[in-house]
């Protein structure tokens, strides 16, 4: 189908065609003649890169076009939301404004209110509707990317219950990589269903066992018996390669090993730009891990890296510099990544019931990336047989439906906070406003029964009226107390609000940062990170040693508690390293961690000190303590000791800055402000960008600032300019 053909606004295929896009693909044709165009809700379960994206698109910004609104765009990762805001801010041109929100739960973020489209991660706007942001119910169109992630463990019931909330009162766009039960989700969300397997790019798939590479159509081809001459066949017919394995340790394992075969395929300008960019790399032991196989053309990919790394690694591969990329599976999560030929070295994961089969629905997700539109005719996707029999594994992956999904609102921590939610949020008044509640979830529709449900959900509501989140008043109509409403607003688990609370009063009386720490990372909205058995002893000798500290009593060895405690333990003694400025180097070596890992627990720990601090204002707070907890906040959020508070919140200056000033006697905003601006440029790390913003932040006007209105605007500001202070 043309893309004039379309019933949409002219400006909209104006835009498109300028793309280069003139025909639509096929399953694009049919979605846009579903009835989406004209308001009707819409599954759309198609391949990977086979342009979902621009379907999107083409709906969202018609329907605003001519019915004004708000169109949600809802994706699960972080990452993703940047993409998708990069590509849709093209849609400006037309007047529509673009804006993307992922982070900062406790906020209605009323300033969304001027904006089109918003992008924004399915928590984010989960938190926003408990906020009850006032836009809200200008939300016309929610685009719900990746909606298979509904029957992921940790993330679906957000999803479920936004889609619950929202299917009446907006029109609903989900799109779904190829499920097992797609009609099933279409009569949940009252919408249309188009389901196809065309690819823009044919896609071949095969099993290789030893040497040889059996195709789904029957054909063999031979190669060396070790698998990696697949990548190696792959480089020298000029294309990339992705490998996805199943650890961090085998994604670096390989890359290296792979480097050294395909180093020689390089030519020499590909060599010395890679140099550059392994160069290009900050040091931290990841990092260096990844120079010795990124210099000759090969990468690893896993959420140990920094989000910079990723990003760097990402773009040279799609530039063709990078030749492969050995990941882990969380790469097949929508990153956008494709290459000519895939191979899947490992079918099954480690999980904590020991190893379990990789879902064919993730197997099939990592080989849609194969094939790069407009670069190759067709993509290869090879899962490797180590062990397994060859047949076994294509009857299952390469001819196998993917499995079908399942609701997840039953998991635990998810529902508690959605069942407080639905109280202090959403009215919910009693036991039958919150089944027929229920009723309009996925879960209710697939079992067409909530008995399990609603005993969950009354376990879960005893719980909240015990521990004082909601009561009842005199019709036994439900009643939000504020710490239930408080609870619900910082997007935390309620049994997170409820260990902090219990703890109050050991804080109060022994403040202090492991105790606290510990506390944090004992709460399930925490992601601790695992002790290794011969670590476990060090651990609870640590534990021991600081047993006052801390506000729990310490489990016994063969506690079933006792694995998470070490665990937590191990956690706080990162936190408390990091505030004692130990350098983060140390930090990755000493307790085997990437620096993605502790990125995410100083984001985590961060959002649970802020957390924790906004319920103790709840409970007749002693101002030293609330102080107390303020500053040791601002420690974990830069990572550095108390001295240095005053420091770190002048802009740019973090944790290394802050200690080099300090160190050369800059202890002080006025030390700064009276420094020559010669004796600041001699201080480690700072230059002249650096100390421009100091100056600025200080109110005085730089050289050829305007002069105008800068009055008007801040009395304060001292008038005077850089060289008033090159004394
Ligand atoms: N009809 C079309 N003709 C040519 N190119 C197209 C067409 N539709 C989409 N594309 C291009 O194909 C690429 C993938 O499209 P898109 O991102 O919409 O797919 P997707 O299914 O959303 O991918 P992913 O699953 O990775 O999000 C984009 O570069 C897009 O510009």
């Amino acid at each position: 189908m043309r893309i004039e053909e379309l019933s949409v606004d002219e400006r909209v295929k104006r835009i498109i065609r300028e793309r280069g896009i003139e025909e639509l693909y096929p399953p694009q044709a049919k979605a846009l003649k579903s009835g989406v165009l004209e308001g009707k809700n819409l599954v759309l379960a198609i391949p990977t890169a086979s342009g979902k994206t621009l379907v999107s698109e083409i709906v969202m910004v018609n329907k605003l076009l001519h019915e004004g609104g708000k169109a949600i765009y809802l994706v699960p990762l972080k990452a993703l939301a940047e993409e998708k805001y990069r590509e849709f801010k093209a849609w400006e041109v037309l007047g529509l404004r673009v804006a993307a929100t992922t982070g900062d739960y406790d906020s209605t973020d009323e300033w969304l209110g001027k904006y089109d489209i918003i992008v924004a991660t399915a928590e984010k706007f989960d938190s926003l509707l408990r906020h009850g942001s006032s836009w809200i119910r200008d939300v016309k169109l929610v685009v719900a990317d990746e909606v298979h992630l509904i029957g992921s463990y940790d993330r679906g019931a957000t999803l479920e219950m936004i889609l619950s909330h929202m299917l009446d009162k907006a029109q609903i766009l989900a799109l779904s990589a190829t499920v097992g039960n797609a009609e099933e989700l279409a009569e949940w969300l009252n919408a249309e269903l188009v389901v196809s397997d065309w690819r823009p790019v044919e896609l071949r798939k095969g099993v290789f066992s030893h040497g040889q590479l059996f195709w789904e159509d029957g054909k063999i081809d031979r190669y060396p018996s070790s698998w990696d001459s697949l990548v190696v066949d792959a480089i020298k017919k000029g294309k990339q390669a992705l490998v996805f394995v199943n650890t961090r340790r085998s994604a670096e394992k390989e890359a290296v090993s792979l480097a050294s075969k395909i180093y020689r395929l390089l030519t020499k300008p590909e060599q010395r730009k890679l140099e550059e960019l392994t160069e290009s790399l900050e040091s931290n032991p990841t990092n260096n891990r990844l120079r010795e196989a990124l210099k000759k053309g090969v990468a690893f990919h896993h959420a140990g890296l920094g989000r910079s790394e990723r990003t760097v690694i990402e773009d040279a591969f799609r530039e063709g510099l990078i030749k492969v990329i050995t990941a882990t599976p969380t790469l097949s999560a929508g990153i956008n990544l494709p290459a000519f030929r895939v191979i899947i070295r490992d079918t099954k994961r480690y999980s904590n019931f020991g190893w379990v089969d990789i879902p064919v629905l993730e197997v099939q997700q990592m080989m849609g990336r194969a094939g790069r539109p407009k670069y190759d005719k067709r993509g290869e996707a090879i899962i490797v047989a180590k062990t397994e029999d060859p047949k076994k594994l294509m009857e299952r992956y390469v001819f196998g439906k993917p499995e079908k999904l399942f609701s997840m609102l039953s998991n635990e921590s998810a529902f508690r906070g959605q069942i407080l939610a639905l109280i202090t949020n959403f009215s919910i008044g009693n036991f039958r406003e919150l089944i027929e509640f229920l009723e309009r979830t996925f879960y209710f529709h697939q079992r067409s029964d909530t008995s399990q449900l609603e005993w969950k959900a009354k376990e879960i509501v005893y719980f909240l009226i015990e521990n004082e989140f909601i009561d009842l008043d005199l019709n036994d109509h439900f009643m939000p107390l504020l710490f239930g409403r408080r609870t619900s607003q910082l997007y935390i688990d309620p049994l997170t609000a409820k260990k902090f609370r219990d703890a109050f009063p050991k804080l109060e009386k022994n403040p202090n940062p492991f105790g606290i720490f510990q506390l944090i990372a004992s709460t399930p909205d925490m992601g601790t990170l695992n002790a290794r058995r011969k670590e476990m002893e060090d651990y609870l000798d640590l534990a021991y040693e600081m047993e006052e500290k801390l506000y729990v009593n310490i489990p016994y060895w063969e506690d079933y508690t006792f694995q998470s405690f070490i665990n937590e333990v191990k956690t706080a003694k990162i936190l408390l390293d990091w505030i004692n400025e130990v350098p983060e180097t140390r930090i990755y070596d000493a307790y085997n961690i990437d620096p993605g890992d502790l990125y995410r627990i100083l984001e985590l720990a961060d959002w649970l000190m802020y957390s924790l601090i906004e319920l103790y204002k709840l409970f007749e707070p002693k101002e030293e303590v609330l102080a107390y907890l303020r500053n040791l906040h601002l420690r974990l959020r830069h990572g550095v000791r108390e001295e240095l508070l005053e420091l770190v919140r002048l802009p740019n200056i973090g944790r290394k800055r802050a200690r080099a000033l300090y160190n050369a006697g800059f202890r002080t905003q006025e030390d700064i402000i009276r420094a020559k601006v010669s004796e600041l440029l001699a201080v480690e790390g700072i230059g002249m960008k650096v100390i421009e913003g100091l100056f600025r932040y200080f109110g005085v006007e730089l050289p050829g600032a305007s002069k105008k209105g800068a009055d008007e605007r801040n009395p304060k500001k001292r008038r005077g300019t850089l060289d008033d202070f090159l004394r």
